[in-house]
């Protein structure tokens, strides 16, 4: 089965964000940024070459931290932590129609969402040591 790479990118407690564009499949859903490999292409190397894509935005690619099938099942979706390495976004239009950094109670408000990703916020998220790691000195002064 083919993999799709989605890139969890945390910034001051907050998770990187997409609108998907009209004309492509799942038009208008809210979800991390995400893609398929291609050929002979590693994970690590899609994820860079994706956000690079997609965002302009360099990351360097962490862990591997779930993996699920897509809706439809023709794509399993393997779900990564990347640092982000630069501070600015250029969204592809094509692409993407807006972008935003939410907390996982501002996703869970987000519409429409794939289950994939509201299981992601709300159970595997939450568990991840990196995730707590990176809010816990924040407190709640960044949490407005
Ligand atoms: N990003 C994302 N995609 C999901 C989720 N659940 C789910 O079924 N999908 C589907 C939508 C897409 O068809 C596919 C992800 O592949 P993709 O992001 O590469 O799709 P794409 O059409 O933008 O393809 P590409 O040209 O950018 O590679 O998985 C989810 O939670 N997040």
């Amino acid at each position: 089965m083919k993999t799709a790479v989605v890139a969890v990118i945390v910034r001051a407690g907050k998770v990187l964000v997409v609108q998907r564009a009209a004309g492509i499949p799942a038009a208008g859903y809210w979800t991390p940024p995400s893609g398929k490999l291609n050929a002979k292409e590693t994970e690590p190397q899609a994820l860079v070459r994706e956000m690079q894509e997609e965002l302009a935005l360099a990351v360097r690619p962490l862990r591997c931290v779930w993996q699920c099938p897509a809706e439809g099942a023709a794509y399993r979706l393997h779900w990564w932590l990347a640092a982000p390495m630069s501070s600015t976004l250029d969204p592809a239009p094509a692409e993407i129609a807006a972008v935003r950094w939410v907390r996982p109670a501002q996703f869970a408000r987000l519409q429409p969402t794939f289950t994939a990703g509201r299981h992601f916020f709300e159970t595997i998220l939450p568990g991840l040591p990196e995730w707590r790691g990176h809010r816990a000195p924040l407190g709640s002064t960044l949490e407005q």
